[in-house]
């Protein structure tokens, strides 16, 4: 059964490093990745970007990468967007034998224990976690988190097929150094973003003026 796979971010702006691991997670695991933008982003202050231009941003950046689809079903959505509501809403849809994962980077897996309701994510979905330099795994996972893991890693991109929800996969992937607080940073000093953003990403900030990013790109 083709597991569903979805890819949430606040995504203001997308960049270089989640592409990377989109595609990453799309090759390992062999199925199509849904970048959701977060409509109202859980623990975390308000983006610099309403949803609906992060979300023009993920469509730029996708455009003719196969295998990435933009998935709007945060942003329709009233309130904060917590992943719990938004998985327990797939797997009504999906049913309960369909494979469901979410898609998130290791910092996002360290602060897990502060989300809303997050010991219920793993009877809804399976975690895939990708890593990211300064957030070493094994040395930092706390111990409530490293209880709730610990019979659920697996290595194996087949368990995720096999089984509807609750094992932990660890995608291996180059690793990015690339944030979007750096970027948007980049952005207001008048800095190039030639190595972190896709040309027409980059060119839509300019144009609208995001970020405080000046009308025309850099040379
Ligand atoms: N370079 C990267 N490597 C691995 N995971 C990443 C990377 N950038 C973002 N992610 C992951 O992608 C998800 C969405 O990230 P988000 O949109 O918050 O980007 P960010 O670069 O972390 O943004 P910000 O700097 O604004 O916090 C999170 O789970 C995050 O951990
Ligand atoms: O549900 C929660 O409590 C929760 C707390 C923090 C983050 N999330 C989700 O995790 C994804 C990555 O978050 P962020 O802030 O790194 O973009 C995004 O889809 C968020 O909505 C969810």
């Amino acid at each position: 059964m083709a597991l569903h796979l979805v890819y949430g971010g606040t995504f203001d702006p997308i960049h270089f490093g989640h592409l990377a691991i989109a595609c990453a997670a799309r090759d390992a695991l062999d199925c199509t990745v849904r970048l959701m933008p977060a409509g109202d982003p859980p623990h975390r202050a308000p983006p610099g970007a309403d949803g609906a231009t992060r979300a023009a941003m993920v469509a730029l950046a996708i455009e003719g990468v196969q295998g990435l689809v933009l998935d709007h079903r945060e942003l329709e959505r009233q309130g904060r967007s917590y992943t719990v509501d938004t998985l327990a809403e797939l797997r009504d849809e999906l049913g309960p034998s369909k494979p469901l994962a979410w898609l998130v980077g290791a910092d996002s897996l360290l602060g897990l224990p502060g989300w809303h309701r997050w010991r219920d994510l793993f009877a809804l979905a399976h975690l895939v976690v990708a890593e990211r330099p300064g957030s070493a795994l094994d040395a930092q996972l706390l111990a409530g988190l490293a209880d709730a893991l610990q019979d659920r890693w697996t290595r194996q991109a087949a368990d995720l097929q096999s089984q509807p929800a609750g094992r932990v996969l660890r995608l291996h992937q180059p690793l990015s150094h690339v944030s979007a607080t750096a970027v948007r940073a980049r952005l207001a000093a008048g800095a190039s973003t030639a190595d972190c953003l896709p040309p027409r990403v980059a060119a839509f900030i300019h144009e609208k003026g995001l970020y405080g990013a000046a009308a025309r790109a850099p040379l």
